[in-house]
């Protein structure tokens, strides 16, 4: 009986980088190089595999790899949406059509008639289905920001993420196509002894993002202004508040999220806490 799960991840590109972190802050240790397509953990049943993205969904949806990580693009573009089971928070950015600059547009029913150049012809072919715009899709794989200066298209449709390509390349953003972030898939058949690792590597991967949008915080307020700080920092439970040596002090220790922190730390002020540190999660269980 096999008792190890492969996970397949992107070789080298925007998805490689984080999705090793991702696997290491899961307490998962491996050795990697760039020439060896395929290692092993030494501290979990795991096997990973290094791939082009594109190939990922197509593996796990045949049992070559039992998981793998990609973008939702990639995903929803070879066909399987079924698959994802995690959102992972990173490689966040957006398919998006782009016109020349100077080009006149006022809405998507401009692009009637129109050649498009894409690497994403079933999402780009969907939305224009469901705007009811007829247009003719060029499929290239890359460079795509390319087409237009070259006389290959009229527009575009690709990740934009900053949008400095597309300012490189004198193209103007028109419409948002589909939002993606990476994300964690899985085959739908998996034995139960994998789906009780997949279960694991996902509460660990959990943790990890909690842990990410979350910071401890400690600072010391007046008593007279605890109510408003517990109602400020209502942590997982609840506060810990211990006495200070001071009279009339009292320390707070507590969990802030990532998007609300200066928003809080504003308020904290206000009503007159002081010495306020903020340290970094590591790992945050429920
Ligand atoms: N500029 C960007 N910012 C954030 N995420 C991005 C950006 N560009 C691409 N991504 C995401 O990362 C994924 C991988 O992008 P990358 O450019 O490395 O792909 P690729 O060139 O097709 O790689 P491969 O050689 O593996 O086929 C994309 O499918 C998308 O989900
Ligand atoms: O809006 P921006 O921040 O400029 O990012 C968008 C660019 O990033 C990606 O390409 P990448 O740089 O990964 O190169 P690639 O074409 O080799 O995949 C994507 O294909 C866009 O061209
Ligand atoms: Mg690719």
């Amino acid at each position: 009986m096999n008792h190890m799960i492969r996970l397949a991840i992107q070789k080298s590109g925007r998805l490689s980088e984080d999705s090793l972190n991702l696997i290491r802050e899961c307490g998962i240790s491996f050795l990697s190089s760039t020439y060896k397509l395929k290692t092993e953990a030494t501290n979990f049943p795991l096997e990973i595999l290094f791939l082009r993205d594109d190939d990922i969904p197509g593996y796990v949806q045949d049992g070559v790899a039992d998981l793998g990580i990609v973008g939702q693009n990639v995903l929803i573009e070879a066909g399987y949406p079924a698959l994802e089971v995690e959102t992972l928070g990173f490689s966040k950015c957006r398919l998006s059509l782009a016109v020349p600059r100077g080009a006149n547009y006022t809405g998507v029913g401009d692009l009637e008639g129109k050649n498009i150049a894409t690497s994403y012809p079933e999402i780009l072919g969907r939305y224009l289905a469901g705007e009811g715009v007829k247009a003719q899709l060029h499929t290239i794989s890359g460079s795509v920001e390319i087409a237009p200066s070259i006389g290959l298209a009229d527009a575009i449709c690709d990740i934009v993420s900053s949008g400095s390509t597309l300012l490189g390349n004198g193209l103007r953003e028109v419409e948002t196509v589909f939002r993606s972030e990476a994300v964690l898939i899985a085959n739908q058949n998996l034995s139960a002894e994998k789906q009780e690792l997949l279960d694991q590597l996902r509460f660990r991967m959990q943790a990890v993002r909690r842990a990410r949008r979350n910071k401890y915080i400690i600072l010391n307020a007046p008593i007279a202004a605890l109510d408003q700080v517990k109602a400020l920092l209502p942590g997982i439970k609840s506060p810990t508040v211990t006495k200070l040596a001071e009279e009339g002090w009292v320390s707070v220790q507590s969990v802030v999220n990532e998007d609300d922190f200066w928003h809080v730390t504003d308020q904290l002020k206000a009503v007159g806490a002081e010495g306020l540190l903020v340290l970094p999660i590591e790992k945050m269980i429920a």
